[in-house]
């Protein structure tokens, strides 16, 4: 039968198949229905190929791409600090714990100026949709005023977020000027966000979803951890933390509480199969395991593991434990905003860690075996990853998924005979301007 899309898209794609393999499509009609979702593809072979076209091209429906343009899955970042933006390459020589206290807590205790929450918000969102960048899970701060500005930012762009109210409550481990007040606030401040959210969810088809966000095991008490383990459950709410990110994090848990942070979390309901926790890089097998077996997803962020990380994080051994994994920015604590580069750091570091780095080192002595990413993993983890985290229809262009896509252009296209060469050189030279067109749920974003 010969229907009419709402719009329909020709050209060239790549999709990810699995963690380690790509699939390359060189002309198809990617048709788009009006709840926003792949409806068909339409190969050249088939018969209404033409037809379908040919009506596209007459409702002025139709976008027919340059044959140097790509289209791709939109991307996943799974850990962005959206109030943190505007530190973005600042201050990375600093631990963690003194990098918070002297840099992070007071540029986010500036959002209860809403002037300025709105400012960097508009500012960010639109940045990442330009980076290609889709769908995001957010951290915001402990204001939720400030916090809904981020929501409506997200749905004036185009963006879909997962957003949650920064839960912060440990006198001992918070700065006074920046904490909820009690573990009963910071709840009941959580609980208020998601119904605000909610509230703001009846204007726009593009859900923004509430996610219940204990910053970290230090930065919480039992109370406040117990409190969102059951607000979590309540709801039926996606969770994110940071889990294990570095020697100093993951000894406070050990120190405090004589359990691993991962254990911590699990025992206040906190680790179910909607958590993201972000960085990993000091977890072990035990802590995979757990992992697994609550289908928690590991939110890897190459390039600030380089600087907060201690470690580089065994990204394939957490795939071989079955462990969902996708990539996040964590602006500030990574530099950049796209996920290109830490799909590049990703691999890079991947490297490292198998081939080792103390060059006083015999070469079987220096790294560990088996570690090295593919740019396809790294591509997969970017796209399908993210969307298995957050149990979303995306990250493929296929029927039936959601229509979250960007469209980009191959500037230097030498050597391009196969597709996997042109795949490896977008992966490794995609810059911002080169991604011409950003699609969010069939409507165009960028
Ligand atoms: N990278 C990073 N780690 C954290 N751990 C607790 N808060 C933060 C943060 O803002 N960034």
């Amino acid at each position: 039968m010969i229907i009419s899309y709402s719009k329909i898209i020709e050209g060239a794609n790549f999709s990810p198949l699995a963690q380690t393999e790509v699939s390359y499509q060189a002309q198809q009609l990617i048709c788009l229905d009006d709840s926003g979702y792949i409806a068909r593809i339409i190969e050249p072979s088939d018969s209404d190929y033409a037809a379908i076209k040919q009506i596209a091209q007459a409702n002025d429906t139709l976008t027919t791409l340059r044959p140097n343009q790509y289209i791709l899955p939109g991307f996943i970042d799974l850990h962005v600090h959206a109030p943190q933006w505007p530190n973005a390459g600042l201050a990375l020589d600093r631990p963690l714990n003194e990098w918070l206290d002297t840099y992070t807590f007071p540029l986010e205790a500036k959002y209860q100026d809403l002037d300025f929450a709105k400012t960097v918000y508009n500012d960010l969102v639109q940045e990442l949709l330009a980076n290609g960048t889709t769908t995001v899970l957010y951290f915001g701060t402990i204001h939720n005023t400030a916090n809904l500005e981020l929501a409506k930012a997200c749905i004036q762009h185009g963006q879909r977020g997962f957003i949650g109210k920064v839960a912060m409550d440990n006198p001992d481990q918070t700065p006074d000027y920046y904490q909820d007040a009690s573990a009963q606030v910071a709840v009941d401040q959580t609980e208020q966000f998601i119904q605000q959210l909610n509230e703001l969810n009846q204007t726009t088809d593009l859900k923004q979803t509430p996610v219940i966000t204990p910053r970290f095991v230090p930065s919480c008490t039992p109370d406040s951890l117990k409190g969102l383990g059951d607000l979590a459950r309540k709801y039926d709410l996606p969770v994110q933390s940071h889990c294990s990110e570095s020697d100093w994090e993951s000894g406070y848990a050990l120190e405090h509480y004589h359990m691993r942070d991962a254990e911590v979390l699990d025992h206040y309901g906190l680790l179910t199969d909607k958590s993201v926790m972000a960085h990993g890089t000091k977890l072990t097998d035990h802590d995979y395991q757990l992992f697994e077996k609550q289908g928690v997803a590991v939110a890897h962020c190459p390039i600030s593991n380089v600087y907060f990380g201690n470690a580089v994080l065994p990204v394939k051994r957490v795939l071989t434990h079955h462990v969902k994994t996708g990539l996040g920015t964590d602006i500030s604590g990574g530099y950049s905003p796209s996920l290109y580069q830490n799909m590049r750091q990703a691999v890079m570091s991947s490297r490292m860690l198998q081939d080792g780095v103390d060059n006083q080192l015999p070469a079987d002595k220096r790294g560990v075996a088996d570690s090295a990413l593919s740019v396809k993993t790294a591509f997969y983890l970017a796209t399908r990853g993210g969307a298995e985290s957050l149990h979303l229809q995306t990250g493929k262009i296929a029927e039936g998924y959601l229509a979250d896509m960007q469209v980009v252009s191959l500037q230097n296209d030498f050597q391009t005979e196969t597709s996997d060469n042109i795949f490896e050189k977008l992966m490794y030279q995609t810059s911002k301007a080169d991604i011409d067109q950003v699609y969010v749920q069939g409507e165009r974003v960028k």
